[in-house]
């Protein structure tokens, strides 16, 4: 079984992760953010270090797919924290149409993703966390990297506009849509317990 949790910066996708993980006795795959060589300079000039970052993450997280696709032949369930689809369809898209990637950039990647992708098995299920801008900045506030701290609004609300165009397309398997804008599963017992009857709901018909 092999679960992606999906969603815009600070939605709250890690701290899911690692809750359903532990409930589910399952192994995690979290992003590479703390030795990502790029991403400080990424957020300090976009234009500069938007190719690099791509193919950064591109990498680790086919090599992450790869990984969980081993894990799944030996029988073993995964929650995973972001998925490569993000990175293309979200990130990129939003680079390129921002222009902050030149179209020859966004076009040598795109080849990259497409000859990768045909490699990628979908999750069984796709874990939306759905969070409006005033939610999505108070909790990039209280993680408080310092690399985060100028993330425009303007950025995350044409992150969060590509992610509901995604969603609303997703045909790769089962998805469930999260509205996380007044859940506090960090402090409340009850809200991951309803996060994860509907989990069960969709994936194995309980409840
Ligand atoms: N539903 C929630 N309610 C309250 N705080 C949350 C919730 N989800 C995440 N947080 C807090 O918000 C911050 C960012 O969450 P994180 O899981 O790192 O987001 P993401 O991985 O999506 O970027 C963390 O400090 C976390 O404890
Ligand atoms: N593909 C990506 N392009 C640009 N930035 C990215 C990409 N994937 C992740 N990020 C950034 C966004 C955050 O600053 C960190 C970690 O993501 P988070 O949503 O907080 O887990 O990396």
């Amino acid at each position: 079984m092999h679960i992606a949790i999906v969603g815009n910066i600070g939605a709250g996708k890690t701290t899911l992760a690692n809750k359903l993980a532990h409930h589910f006795h399952w192994e995690v795959f979290l992003e590479d953010v703390d030795h990502n060589p790029y991403l400080k300079d990424f957020y300090d000039d976009m234009p500069r270090w938007a190719f690099h970052l791509q193919v950064y993450f591109l990498n680790s997280r086919f090599r992450q797919t790869q990984r969980i696709k081993t894990l799944q032949s030996a029988g073993k369930g995964v929650i995973q924290d972001r998925t490569i689809y993000e990175d293309a369809h979200i990130f990129a898209a939003n680079l390129h149409e921002s222009s902050l990637m030149t179209e020859r950039d966004y076009q040598n990647y795109l080849n990259l993703f497409e000859s990768m992708i045909s490699m990628v098995e979908p999750p069984d299920l796709l874990l939306y966390l759905r969070a409006d801008l005033p939610k999505l900045i108070q909790q990039i506030e209280k993680r408080n990297r310092d690399y985060e701290n100028n993330i425009k609004i303007e950025y995350l609300r044409n992150l969060n506009d590509h992610y509901e165009k995604w969603i609303s397309s997703y045909k790769h398997g089962k998805l469930l849509i999260v509205d996380v804008n007044h859940l506090d599963y960090v402090q409340n017992p009850e809200d991951l317990g309803t996060i994860i009857d509907r989990i069960n709901s969709t994936l194995f018909g309980l409840f």
